[in-house]
């Protein structure tokens, strides 16, 4: 019994050191930092043990940031990251300025995106920029382009402003549920604008919580692991059976597409993204399940991104009076005492308001963009061999003092002179032929919102002592506020 354990211990033993020098040999031209006690092999398989249950994004951002302090100086440091194979990590805005349009970089990770690829299937997950990839990309420019966005969809994000208004105004005067309120707002506007359908099934609270949820799978289950084959089929299921309204909601848009179909009327370039990726998808005779995953790509893409970030601007105001009044003030400037609905030219005055969003998605905006080396890339004398995987460590670069003058300072006026190094640096759309198209779309929208909310009521926490300070962040698919205080509102007279 005794030889037995021997034997086995022995053999664990052996097994380590194998699988450590075949780590430190994938490795060995790339690593800038020393094994653990001098013994780069140790240090690897110390390095593979310590990340192999590495798997929600949050856990992943945070230890990275904690190796970018000793190991980011020079704005680039690689790392083997278990699941991931071999990662270049970027920390300085100026590589993500040089690297972001090479060539050679087009493709998302395969590590992160093949997780998505199978629950999803707009260019979003689309992990190659290919002729499939690139096609897709079109039909969501022609729909998101800004002369569309300026007039189809603008007096959309009127109207469901003025309900998101109303309905804050209306809740109990002890606590707003100010995420629920925001998300099915938006829910609504991506259901009116994206799908072209109107219903209140969206303000049903299920949906808010089914989505929070999946937001925290899709974070859970991003890298390359054969734990996504297992969650993949369990994630349909839910949607599929547990989510009454969101299968409601799927109902509803296949009757719209058949009416369509029937109906044939008008070019397609006039129809929804949904009826137009809906239609074609129809008559290429593609199952519905795929054309499900689309669905659900486009919602989550253009739904729960704009809700997540306007949930946590509202926190930001909310614990930040002085820079609400500071907001308000602008409002007051353009619009006076006049409740008209604000123009485009209103917008464009906005640039407090600019300047604010943009230093909330420095907190709340992604924390890292990853992309694949389709070749090898040779930058600054450094070579990024082909098959790594490029993440531009964002939630570093914006915490960065070098970069961002008093990083834990809420300050939306170090955006009053935006240089090229604070653009990269923040690079909240994304960097490179794969970033965000739905941009124009969020910005428009959001900034609706945020002058309605601001000219209508002012925004509380409830625990007087709650400081902006308090605040504590979380990495999802984008960033989140851990402990979001709760709110209460004050009409504005
Ligand atoms: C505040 C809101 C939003 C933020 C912060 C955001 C952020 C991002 C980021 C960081 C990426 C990855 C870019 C890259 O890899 O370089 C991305 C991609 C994407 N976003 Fe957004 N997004 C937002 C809103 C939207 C909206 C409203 C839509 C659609 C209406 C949308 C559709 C997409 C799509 C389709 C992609 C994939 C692009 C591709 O790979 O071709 N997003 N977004």
């Amino acid at each position: 019994m005794m030889a037995m354990i021997v034997y086995a211990a022995l053999a664990i033993l052996m097994a380590n050191l194998v699988f450590g020098v075949f780590l430190w040999f994938k490795v060995r031209k790339l690593y800038c930092y020393p094994g653990v006690l001098g013994f780069p092999v140790i240090g690897n398989l110390y390095n593979a043990y310590k990340t192999l249950l590495m798997i929600t994004v949050d856990r992943g951002v945070k230890y990275g940031v904690a190796v970018a302090e000793e190991h980011g100086k020079d704005g680039i440091f690689f790392h083997w990251l278990c699941g991931s194979n071999v990662a270049a990590v970027i920390t300085s805005p100026h590589l993500v300025k040089k690297l972001s349009f090479h060539p050679n970089l087009a493709d998302k990770s395969y590590a992160i995106y093949n997780a998505f690829k199978i629950c999803m299937d707009g260019p979003f997950s689309d992990i190659c920029s290919d002729d499939e990839w690139k096609q897709k990309r079109k039909d969501y420019n022609i729909n998101l382009k800004k002369s569309r966005v300026d007039s189809d969809y603008f007096n959309t994000f009127i109207k469901r402003s003025d309900k998101m208004v109303e309905k804050m105004l209306a809740s109990s005067s002890s606590h707003v549920d100010a995420h629920a309120i925001c998300s099915s707002v938006v829910y609504d506007i991506s259901l009116k604008t994206m799908f072209g359908i109107d219903s209140d099934l969206v303000y049903h609270p299920d949906l808010v919580r089914v989505y929070d949820r999946i937001k925290v799978i899709l974070a859970t289950v991003v890298s390359d692991i054969p734990m996504i084959h297992v969650i993949q089929p369990i994630l349909h299921r839910i949607i599929d059976v547990s989510i009454g309204k969101l299968v409601e909601l799927r109902k509803l848009g296949l009757a719209e597409i058949d009416n369509k179909l029937k109906s044939n009327e008008g070019p397609l370039q006039d129809l929804t993204l949904f009826m137009y990726m809906a239609l074609k998808h129809k008559k290429d005779n593609g199952s519905e399940r795929i054309l499900f995953n689309k669905i659900h790509e486009l919602f989550l893409t253009s739904g729960h991104t704009v809700a997540s970030v306007l949930s946590n601007m509202t926190y930001f105001l909310a614990v930040l009076p002085d820079i609400q009044e500071r907001a308000w003030q602008e409002q007051y400037e353009i619009f006076g005492n006049d409740v008209r609905d604000p123009t485009i030219a209103d917008l464009n005055q906005m640039k407090y308001l600019s300047r604010f969003m943009k230093e909330s998605l420095r907190f709340v905006g992604p924390s890292v963009v990853v992309k694949s080396a389709t070749a090898d890339i040779t930058i600054d004398g450094i070579t990024i061999p082909r098959g790594t995987q490029v993440v531009f460590l964002l939630r570093y670069i914006k915490f960065d003092p070098k970069y961002f003058k008093n990083p834990n300072i809420f300050d939306p006026d170090r955006f009053l002179d935006e240089s090229d190094v604070l653009k990269c640096g923040q690079s909240s759309f994304g960097a490179g032929i794969r970033n965000c198209p739905g941009e124009y779309f969020a910005t428009i929208l959001l900034k609706i919102v945020l002058s309605k909310m601001l000219r209508s009521l002012k925004l509380k926490t409830v625990d007087k002592n709650f400081r902006f300070e308090d605040m504590k962040y979380k990495s999802y698919i984008l960033g989140d506020v851990e402990n979001p205080p709760k709110l209460q509102v004050e009409k504005r007279t």
